[in-house]
């Protein structure tokens, strides 16, 4: 039996979101931990003023890549960009690109997805369900294909309590919705939105449930893999600890509350925070991929790729621990000395927001404006008000998550490797 590592050697890879967070770390492990692989192909889009190859090479001068580049000074020479804007019709990759991934390409992995929870239905689905539905005929052309791994969420169902590793189906039909938004206008939609969400919180989770339908209903003869990751937070051991480079979910909260600005938000203190590191979950899915073209499951398989139902931390430890650490590390520049609680209760949230956040803020600009510059604090509060009221809904309660699946991967990981267990395993 080939390791893990092996099996990626020669292989050519293609992946979607290698700009992002998790597509970065999914890159670098690839690099760093099968050496031997052939080539990643990375579909990029220029962005801000910067071409697709500018952007590819700043991101490889990345900390991230430090071991990589001293293990392999040209590592580059195996990353292949390919222009590609996923919005677009045939994700506007040139022919002469379809060409070469459709006769090289061994493995696919779409992290690729707007991950903003206020995005308009609209955009949500276009990127995350109708670019995935036009992947996956892509993939479909692939002479060589073995696996195609796309990455969900865990949240995808947060509208059920007990979640089974299962592609539930949705009241309205992907392709139906698909062709219904694609004549409405802008406000027709906006309109409709929070009747066709129900009872899920925001576009995100919304549309990512249907792209897994999808996913289930195009999948036609190829073998395929869905990652469902809880919120995915800084790396644990790998390339080195605690790597992050965005302020999305929690992270942005810690640093604000760090910063002494934010100082209650609305959580539950004995509800379960399912956090989950980039390394583990990077690790996941890279033996899902192989598991999947070796195993070739007959049906898709889900991994709901969790920590809860193995390690259960909650928002009120994680409020103690984050404390405690700006306390004995504070951070530069602090508006205030930290000081942040979580709260259940609404009316203890508003006594908090109104003394704690807005009247210091209104203090602050009415110095700033005294001073002759520009208020700032109350802008800053507004945004931030906003973000901690679209979290909410995730730190007030909690889920259980069935894992047999991602269980029996790292049963298999254990008995080939030889390894502890997946989660400190370098595969
Ligand atoms: C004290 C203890 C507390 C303990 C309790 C903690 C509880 C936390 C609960 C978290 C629950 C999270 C659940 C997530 C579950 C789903 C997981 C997933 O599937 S998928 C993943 C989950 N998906 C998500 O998590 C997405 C959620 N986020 C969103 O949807 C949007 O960010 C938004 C709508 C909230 C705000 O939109 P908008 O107002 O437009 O703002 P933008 O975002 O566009 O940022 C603008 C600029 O500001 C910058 N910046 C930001 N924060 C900070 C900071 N703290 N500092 C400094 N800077 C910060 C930012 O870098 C940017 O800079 P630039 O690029 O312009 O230079
Ligand atoms: N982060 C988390 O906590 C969790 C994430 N996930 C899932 O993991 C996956 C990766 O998430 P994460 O890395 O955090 O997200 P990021 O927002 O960091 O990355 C998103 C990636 O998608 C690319 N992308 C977005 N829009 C387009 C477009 N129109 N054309 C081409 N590329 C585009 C971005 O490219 P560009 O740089 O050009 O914008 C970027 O590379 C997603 O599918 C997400 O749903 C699941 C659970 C939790």
């Amino acid at each position: 039996m080939t390791s893990i590592s092996e099996w990626y050697a020669g292989k050519n890879v293609l992946i979607t979101g290698a700009t992002g967070f998790m597509g970065k770390v999914l890159m670098e492990k690839l690099l760093r931990s099968c050496p031997d692989v052939n080539a990643l192909y990375i579909l990029v889009r220029p962005k801000a003023g910067q071409s697709m190859s500018e952007r590819v090479q700043d991101m490889m001068k990345c900390k991230l890549f430090d071991r990589v580049r001293e293990d392999n000074p040209d590592f580059h020479q195996k990353i292949i960009p390919i222009s590609s804007e996923l919005t677009q019709p045939g994700l506007a990759i040139s022919p002469e690109d379809v060409q070469t991934l459709t006769s090289c390409i061994n493995i696919v992995f779409h992290c690729a997805a707007t991950i903003r929870f206020d995005e308009p239905l609209k955009h949500a689905l276009q990127l995350n369900v109708i670019a995935t539905q036009q992947l996956l005929s892509l993939a479909q052309q692939m002479q060589h294909l073995q696996a195609f791994i796309h990455i969900s969420t865990a949240y995808a169902n947060c509208n059920r309590r007990h979640i089974d590793e299962v592609i539930y189906p949705l009241p309205v039909e992907p392709k139906k919705l698909i062709d219904s938004l694609e004549w409405m206008d802008d406000s027709i939609i906006r309109d409709i939105t929070p009747h066709l969400i129900g009872d899920r919180p925001n576009t995100y989770t919304y549309t990512k449930a249907l792209a897994e339908c999808v996913v289930q209903q195009e999948s036609g003869k190829l073998n395929i893999g869905i990652i469902r990751p809880s919120i995915v937070g800084a790396s644990w051991q790998e390339p080195f600890p605690g790597w992050i480079d965005n302020f999305n979910g929690p992270s942005g909260v810690f640093i604000a509350a760090g910063k002494g600005i934010l100082r209650t938000m609305r959580a539950s203190n004995d509800a379960v925070a399912d956090l989950i590191p980039v390394d583990v979950v990077i690790n996941l899915t890279l033996a899902a991929g192989w598991y999947t073209a070796v195993h070739r499951p007959k049906t898709a398989l889900v991994y709901n790729c969790t920590t809860g139902g193995i390690n259960p931390f909650h928002w009120g430890e994680i409020e103690h621990h984050v404390m405690s650490t700006f306390k004995r590390n504070p951070l530069e520049q602090a508006f205030r000395r930290p000081n942040a609680n979580i709260t259940s209760s609404y009316l203890i949230y508003q006594y908090w927001i109104l003394v704690s956040h807005k009247f210091p803020a209104l203090i602050y600009d009415l110095f700033l404006r005294l001073s002759g510059q520009k208020p700032q604090m109350m802008r800053i509060f507004n945004r931030l008000h906003k973000a901690i009221g679209l979290l909410e809904y995730f730190s007030s309660q909690d889920w259980e998550w069935n894992s047999d699946n991602m269980n029996m991967l790292m049963s298999h990981i254990n008995k080939y490797t030889h390894c502890e267990t997946l989660l400190n395993s370098s595969l």
